[in-house]
């Protein structure tokens, strides 16, 4: 699914007024939207109070008055500003035939319906004064609130509060969702989110190019791998950990576990002697390769027989792992196949000092690379990119960009980015992740699909989701163990849903 930015947006409506649609009537139509969920939630006798901004996000809001005025409901307008003489905003505002109240007179009962028109993508700057001064009323009210479009003083790019912000129980936007719905706070300032069809068609995504894409299997199930019947182990997709030491062994295991979860037909873990033994009383199915050196590594993993290799989770932060890394990346293609790196937690904090070498060598490489980082390590190797300046897609899609990798970004909105191409928002995490080795369980199932052929981007907003649905069809008492063991059931249900359409 599409999610389209402000300006995205503005092309789309622009695209379906040149078709011949006129402006009034997409303006028409969204506040007809909008009066259905309005009555579901009003009921018959609930006052309605609308606040209406300068721009279309308030004529909206007129129009809305005067379908639900037609209809003897309760209705009260008031505004902050007037709309431009000749705008769609002020035609709408015609069709309202009562007066207009001044948007600092308004007092919210617990009772009202407040449907939020203040402003939607046109917002230009943070929220100050009367409109500051109302989001706050509105929010200590308690008041049911449906927002059009975004709440008001959510960035529909960036979901990030300017100024203040409406907290709303609904909010119903037209055609395609918007980044700022699915990136926090704006997640959570906008309630149950209502996508309604305004009369815009499809076919004018293919003149807008959007990069945003909500993650959700429509995104990645044709590219599942399914296994040939005549397939055996190493050709369905072979997959190899690389161990920490004897006293951080588990991280590895969760990858690899989680690996074999998703269908690598055979994982191994490297470790060091010692730490190699402790794995061998723990593991059944997943086998133990013991390599002391960087060298004895690079050379197991150098005849190509495993498409996915793992490094980072529990590995121990330092030069001996930098270097294993870059001799990783310089094995050669012609040996390696199309191999997938997943580089995770101590990798990417092993690079701190110089992000510049690593990304040159995955420039460099032969082979598909993947950066997994959650905030802090996110900002060790991309400080410049860490602020909060500019909305967290366009910041993980510079670090692909940068790096040459894809890059996720874990957290609660965990963003997908892959060089000069699409950007993903997921939409189904759960604070329940939020538990030790959760991460290297994500790393292990990235290698799992990668090393069946998913080309990457796909296979890491297939693992994210698939992680999420994991950790919250298990719901409390989720630890990261529990992750791996919950997979068959969530793959099961995945092939068993009918395949919505865009
Ligand atoms: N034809 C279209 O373009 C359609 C637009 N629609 C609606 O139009 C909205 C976008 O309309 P606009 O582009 O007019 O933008 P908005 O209505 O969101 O806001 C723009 C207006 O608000 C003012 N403004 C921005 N930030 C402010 C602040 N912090 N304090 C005070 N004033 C501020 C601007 O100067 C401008 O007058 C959408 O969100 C949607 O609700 C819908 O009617 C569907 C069709
Ligand atoms: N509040 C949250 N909501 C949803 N997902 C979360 C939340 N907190 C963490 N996660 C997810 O949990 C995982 C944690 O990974 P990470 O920080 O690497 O942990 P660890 O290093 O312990 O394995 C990531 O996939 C992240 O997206
Ligand atoms: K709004």
């Amino acid at each position: 699914m599409h999610l389209l930015s402000t300006q995205d947006m503005a092309r789309a409506d622009r695209l379906t007024i040149e078709n011949g649609v006129a402006g009034a009537k997409l303006m028409w139509n969204a506040a007809e939207a909008v009066a259905d969920t309005v009555r579901k939630v009003a009921g018959p006798d609930r006052p309605i109070r609308i606040l209406c901004g300068p721009g279309n996000n308030g004529g909206d809001g007129y129009a809305l008055g005067a379908i639900l005025a037609s209809e003897w409901r309760d209705v009260t307008i008031f505004a902050l500003g007037e709309p431009a003489p000749g705008s769609d905003a002020s035609w709408a505002l015609s069709k309202w035939n009562c007066p207009v109240g001044d948007l600092s007179d308004y007092r919210p009962a617990h009772s009202d319906l407040i449907v939020d028109a203040l402003f939607g993508a046109g917002l230009s700057r943070p929220l100050d004064g009367q409109a500051a001064a109302v989001v706050e009323r509105v929010n200590s009210s308690g008041a049911c609130v449906v927002a059009i479009d975004v709440p008001s003083g959510i960035g529909g790019d960036d979901g990030r509060i300017h100024g203040a912000a409406v907290r709303a129980d609904h909010t119903v936007t037209f055609f395609r969702g918007k980044p700022g719905h699915w990136l926090y706070p704006g997640r959570a300032h906008r309630g149950e989110l209502h996508l309604k069809d305004i009369g815009i068609d499809d076919s004018v995504l293919n003149g807008i190019g959007s990069r945003f894409r909500l993650n959700g299997p429509l995104l990645w199930n044709s590219e599942w791998p399914k296994p040939k019947e005549e397939t055996h182990k190493y050709e369905r997709g072979a997959v190899a950990v690389l161990s920490g030491n004897r006293l951080s062994t588990g991280a590895s295991r969760l990858s690899a576990r989680a690996a074999a979860r998703m269908g690598a037909g055979a994982v191994t873990i490297i470790a060091p002697k010692e730490a190699a033994s402790i794995h061998a009383a723990h593991l059944t199915a997943i086998m133990v390769h013991q390599a002391e050196e960087a060298d004895e590594v690079i050379e197991r993993l150098s005849d190509g027989r495993e498409r996915a290799v793992v490094a980072g989770p529990g590995y121990g932060v330092g030069a001996p792992l930098c270097d294993m890394v870059l001799g990783l990346l310089a094995l050669d293609r012609r040996t390696c196949g199309h191999r997938t790196t997943v580089l995770d937690a101590d990798v990417l904090t092993s690079f701190r000092d110089e992000p510049d070498v690593l990304f040159a060598a995955i420039r460099n490489s032969d082979h598909r690379v993947v950066l997994t980082p959650h905030d802090g390590e996110f900002a060790r190797l991309f400080p410049d990119l860490s602020s909060n300046d500019r909305p967290k897609t366009v910041r993980v899609a510079d670090a692909a960009d940068r790096s040459g990798a894809v890059v996720l970004l874990k957290g609660a909105d965990t963003v997908i980015a892959e060089p000069k191409g699409r950007i993903a928002i997921n939409p189904n995490g759960t604070p329940l992740l939020a538990t030790a080795g959760s991460g290297d369980v994500l790393a292990g199932m990235i290698a799992g699909l990668c090393a069946q052929s998913m080309p990457v981007f796909e296979a890491c907003c297939a693992a994210a989701w698939c992680h999420a649905e994991a950790g919250s069809s298990f719901g409390p008492g989720l630890i990261a163990d529990d992750l791996p063991e919950q997979l068959p059931d969530v793959l099961r249900r995945l092939h068993q849903r009918e395949g919505d359409k865009e």
